[in-house]
């Protein structure tokens, strides 16, 4: 036994075999490690076993391992094992030689500089790639007197897939991350806010004062007249434009989803599949802006909390019980009159007059003829430049129809309806029947009621196309109003909203 500097004695009860070390020490004949003979009886040396542990772990260590180096505080090589000097050709006696003369990327003096170990580096040598681990080594007063290092693969192989599955992972990161920082970046700016006439040049005026304020902005407006629009471009013009914008369509989304969607939730607030922390709009939207498309169709429930964030500028995950403090600029919008759905009971009068800050009222297509063939020669012009192809002109009898019709949907229905006419005539001169043939009851009897080429198709195409077709009839039946709408097709509001989006006619989640 070694009883030099004994510094502290486990006294163990050989009779326990539970007594975890003393386990190894009962037999009268211990070996802890292949080569130390243990003191028989009761005590067990603790600071010789330490040391003991520490020599045969180097043993192990270095025995396992393809190739040992250590050297002296000054970095010159104390001992290098005779595998390593095979593995980088080493000839003769490199004691001696500073380190970076036979390793020229070895990293040990930065290890005895920082005295911090490396535990698992990848060093190059010539053309090959070493796997290697460093550790610092101290003397018995605590200097740092040297460094160690091993060669635990001579080729980096073995860690590649790992590696590469981590930059992999890494690269997966940043693209999402930068993904939804472009997400929510605002798309839209008053330069794209189209319209030169007197109603639409008040609205912008408008728009760009509130953005100076850090007001409530309510939007009213049907459907299609460019309300979302409106909200970015104000976000844009606003302080807050490097930050997020956040849209969220609250008739989009199912009431029961509601709340977690818009004030996140804590970790294990549900059982089953979804117990991981989730943001909520208000807390991704933080320092920017939040946009509530729809607000008129939310539930009386979520209303009252609204109404609570709105006032107290906190918000209280699901599942939590530790309130969240928030800045968010609110911008909501509706095509329903709120008014009316105070006056039923069906909307909250104080979170009405919250909301009811600065409220901007966009006109209908219908009432601002002067705009369309502005608007209509600047949705060309984009499907063009979407196309590759020369834009498409209007005759004046087309502008015409287009002004005589009454767009339900707005400047949504305009987009549309100009895409239709384009997608399926190579005219580079668009005329009335053009139009009229797309514009809904008015082609004549006996045309199809789907805009779609005669012969075989995909079955999804015809579907889609059916689809669109019932839905947009639905839509100009119920005047733009997609609860209305929805209740005529016989879905919920979500669904219609999950099929718009879908089939491309324009609807945001
Ligand atoms: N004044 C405008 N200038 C240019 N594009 C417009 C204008 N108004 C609407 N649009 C376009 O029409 C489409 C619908 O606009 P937006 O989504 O902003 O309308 P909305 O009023 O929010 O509709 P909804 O109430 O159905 O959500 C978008 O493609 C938008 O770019």
């Amino acid at each position: 036994m070694l009883t030099s500097d004994i510094v502290g004695k486990l006294r163990c009860n050989a009779a326990d075999p539970k007594a975890g070390i003393a386990r190894g020490l009962d037999t009268g004949t211990t070996k802890i490690g292949p080569v130390w003979e243990g003191d028989v009886g009761d005590t067990v040396d603790f600071e010789a076993l330490r040391q003991r542990a520490v020599h045969s772990l180097f043993e192990h260590l270095e025995s396992m391992c393809v190739g040992a180096v250590a050297v002296d505080h000054t970095g010159r090589i104390a001992w290098m094992d005779d595998k390593y000097k095979a593995l980088l050709g080493v000839p003769g006696d490199p004691r001696g030689r500073q380190v970076e003369d036979v390793i020229p990327n070895s990293q040990l003096r930065r290890v005895i500089d920082s005295g911090q170990p490396q535990p698992l580096d990848i060093m190059e040598f010539d053309d090959r790639s070493f796997v290697v681990t460093r550790m610092p080594l101290f003397g018995i007063d605590g200097s740092i007197i040297g460094a160690i290092g091993f060669v635990l693969f001579d080729r980096a192989e073995y860690l590649r897939p790992l590696v590469r599955k981590y930059e992999k992972m890494q690269e997966e990161l940043a693209r999402t991350q930068q993904e939804l920082a472009h997400e929510r970046r605002a798309k839209y700016s008053f330069s794209q806010f189209l319209g030169a006439s007197e109603s639409i040049r008040e609205i912008k005026r408008l728009g760009r004062r509130a953005a100076q304020m850090d007001s409530t902005v309510l939007l009213l407006g049907e459907t299609g007249t460019g309300k979302e629009l409106l909200a970015q471009a104000i976000h844009s013009a606003s302080p807050r434009a490097s930050k997020p914008f956040v849209g969220v369509n609250v008739a989009a989304i199912p009431e029961t989803l509601l709340e977690a969607e818009f004030f996140g939730v804590a970790p294990g607030a549900f059982t089953g599949a979804d117990r991981r922390h989730r943001d909520g709009k208000f807390q991704l939207a933080n320092g920017g802006t939040l946009f509530l498309d729809e607000i008129g169709d939310m539930p009386l429930p979520v209303q009252a909390k609204l109404l609570r964030v709105l006032q107290e500028r906190e918000i209280e995950p699901l599942g939590s019980n530790k309130v969240v403090r928030v800045d968010v600029r609110i911008i909501a919008a509706t095509s329903r009159d709120l008014h009316a759905l105070v006056r039923e009971k069906q909307f909250r009068a104080d979170l009405y007059y919250r909301l009811n800050v600065v409220p901007i009222t966009l006109p209908p297509l219908r009432d601002r003829p002067e705009d369309i063939e502005s608007i209509a020669d600047r949705i060309l012009e984009q499907l063009a430049i979407q196309q590759g192809t020369p834009p498409r002109e209007l005759l004046e009898s087309a502008v015409q129809v287009l002004r005589d019709y009454d767009w339900p949907g707005n400047v949504r229905e305009l987009y549309n309806t100009l895409e239709r006419v384009v997608a399926l005539t190579d005219a580079p001169i668009l005329t009335a029947p053009h139009i009229r043939s797309v514009l809904p009851g008015q082609h004549p009897a006996g045309a199809s009621a789907l805009p779609l080429a005669p012969g075989a198709r995909p079955l999804q195409e015809v579907l889609h196309a059916a689809e669109r077709h019932a839905i947009a009839a639905a839509l100009e039946e119920a005047n733009g109003v997609k609860a209305r709408a929805a209740k005529l097709l016989g879905i919920s509001r979500a669904s219609l909203y999950e099929r718009m989006v879908t089939l491309g006619l324009g609807a945001t989640q």
